[in-house]
């Protein structure tokens, strides 16, 4: 942690996580609850805190051109813009500063935003003792207050993700299709009439029970309790942090048991888990640790890695909830944004059956056939195109000051971000760019070499920053584009769906810079007719 003295991050990060504007939303409501004396007590005690070192920090950020006000006090009210309006500053500020790098305020920091290819290249190489991204999480998660420092410390889960899991694909997908259609079953039941679904918080249901099947497998991934204690863990750890950072340091431990429920929730967890991991170490010390039998899941690969105190049910329960942390609202989030563009779209339903069909008649429903579903992986990579989770991506904080190759120094301390507009939204790049063209990877990658991979959904590059980028991009991607797109597959070959308001995609709602799937609305689904 850099000390507050030295620390120029001031005022509200575009936080990585999809749970943060469901977080912040629900925060202004309370505020909106709040009397108007009490908001005026929290403000001022705020604005005394942090407006001197407000004042002493922007000077070294002098050179870098702002977008909105960048004295002190006024600036809050662009740091009130920014939550209202992040997409229109970020906008504004690729179209006055082109290729340039320009600072915008939010509620605690300022932050400097990257859009050249260019810089961006750069700051995939910065490694983390330049540029650091447990630096940036640890500071907007709180993580020492909320999820806990040894994640990031030794974030062992990391290579597991990456490796483990995504090696061991092949075998645990048909055990995802069997939780998706489960899922399916109990949340959209299928009739012949016209029912009604809130997609977000059911995407959020199903992709617990899905992700759960192979973190800690039957029956506790179908325990409702547990779904929800996971649904909500990771909405109380982004208000514990906001809130949190809003105070001195000093304070925060003092605050934290009054305001969070982050505690709760992990003795919950402990409730379930517990459980689970006593039978786990009975079965290993009867047959051994390399039991070829044993259960092939997160759970597993974490007890065979886990060292010393790793090993105890406290850590092995902050490692399961972290990983539903960094899962559920990030794949419930990216899949509703592609749920509401089929709804949108009817006109995709029938290529998109024709080639599911296809592939399962072939393959079942196995990684090899989603493998082959090109148009489904173009859907989904299209729909993150246009709506990523954030606007502002690869959150890094310099850890030394660091000259860039445009000539631009940043002085330790500084938060940067990757405008996610200036690579998805790039008309040299994509033709048309703000049209939704769902089959637009499909037709790129048949202009270039058909055997290459690099138009897939995993495929991340300074054009597609969905799963961020360089050291640092999302582990779990493969693993997020397998559930996406049986989800998707299963929709689409089950049922019929459509819009009350047919082809008028819902506005999205954004909250700072996250962009979150329309809330409030709901999408008509029935069994499927038409072939
Ligand atoms: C559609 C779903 C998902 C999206 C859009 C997504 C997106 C991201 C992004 C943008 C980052 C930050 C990358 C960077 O800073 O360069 C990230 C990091 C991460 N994601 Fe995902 N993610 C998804 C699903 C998952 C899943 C399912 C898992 C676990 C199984 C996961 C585990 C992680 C972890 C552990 C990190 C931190 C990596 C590190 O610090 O080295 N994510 N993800």
């Amino acid at each position: 942690m850099l000390q507050d003295g030295n620390d120029i991050r001031l005022l509200l990060p575009p936080l990585p996580s999809a749970a943060f504007a469901i977080a912040m939303a629900e925060m202004l409501w309370m505020s909106i609850q709040l009397g108007d004396k009490h908001r005026i007590v929290i403000a001022v005690l705020i604005a005394i805190y942090w407006v001197p070192n407000a004042k002493q920090l922007l000077s070294k950020l002098r050179h870098i051109p702002t977008v909105g006000p960048d004295t002190p006090l006024i600036s809050y009210y662009g740091a009130y813009k920014f939550l209202v309006d992040a997409r229109g500053i970020i906008n504004s500020g690729m179209e006055r500063f082109p290729n340039a790098m320009f600072k915008v305020a939010d509620m605690f920091q300022w932050m400097v935003v990257i859009t050249d290819p260019k810089t961006v290249d750069e700051v995939r190489k910065l490694p983390d003792n330049v540029a650091s991204s447990s630096e940036a999480n640890d500071e907007i998660l709180q993580t020492e207050f909320t999820l806990g420092e040894h994640l990031s410390r030794n974030p062992y889960h990391v290579p597991i993700i990456r490796v483990q899991l995504t090696k061991a694909l092949p075998q645990l997908l048909p055990d995802v299709h069997e939780e998706v259609v489960h899922a399916f079953q109990e949340l959209m039941p299928v009739t012949d009439k016209w029912a009604k679904v809130t997609p977000l918080p059911t995407m959020m249901k199903i992709f617990a029970r899905a992700s759960n099947r192979i973190f800690v497998g039957r029956p506790l991934c179908r325990n409702p309790e547990f779904i929800e204690l996971n649904v909500q863990y990771s909405v109380d750890v982004i208000k514990t942090g906001i809130i949190l950072r809003l105070l001195p340091r000093f304070l925060r431990p003092w605050v934290k048991p009054l305001i969070s429920s982050v505690d709760n929730r992990f003795e919950q967890g402990l409730k379930h888990l517990a459980p689970l991991f006593a039978a786990r170490r009975k079965a290993r010390e009867e047959k051994g640790a390399s039991d070829s039998n044993k259960p092939v899941d997160f759970l597993s690969w974490l007890m065979d890695e886990a060292k010393d105190e790793e090993q105890t049910d406290w850590y092995l329960n902050s490692r399961i909830l972290m990983v539903n942390f960094a899962s559920i609202h990030t794949s419930s989030m990216t899949f509703t944004h592609a749920f509401l563009y089929l709804a949108t779209y009817p006109e995709y339903v029938k290529p998109l059956r024709d080639e599911i069909e296809e592939v399962v008649r072939r393959y079942g429903w196995s990684k090899d056939a989603l493998d082959q579903m090109y148009h489904v992986d173009s859907f989904l990579k299209e729909s993150q195109r246009l709506t990523p989770l954030t606007n502002l991506l690869i959150q890094r904080v310099l850890v030394k000051d660091h000259l860039f190759s445009d000539g631009t120094l940043l002085p330790k301390g500084t938060t940067i971000s990757v405008a996610a507009p200036s690579a998805h939204l790039n008309g040299e790049k994509y033709e048309d760019p703000l049209r939704f063209d769902a089959f637009r990877y499909v037709k790129m990658r048949e202009r270039g070499d058909a055997a290459e991979r690099k138009f897939d959904m995993v495929s991340s590059n300074i054009d597609s920053l969905g799963f961020g980028l360089g050291r640092h991009i999302c582990p779990g991607r493969f693993f997020a584009a397998s559930e996406l797109k049986m989800m998707l597959a299963h929709i689409v070959v089950t049922y019929d769906v459509k819009l009350q308001q047919e082809g008028v995609r819902p506005p999205d709602l954004w909250v700072s810079s996250a962009c979150i799937p329309n809330p409030g609305v709901q999408v008509l689904f029935r069994k499927r007719v038409a072939a």
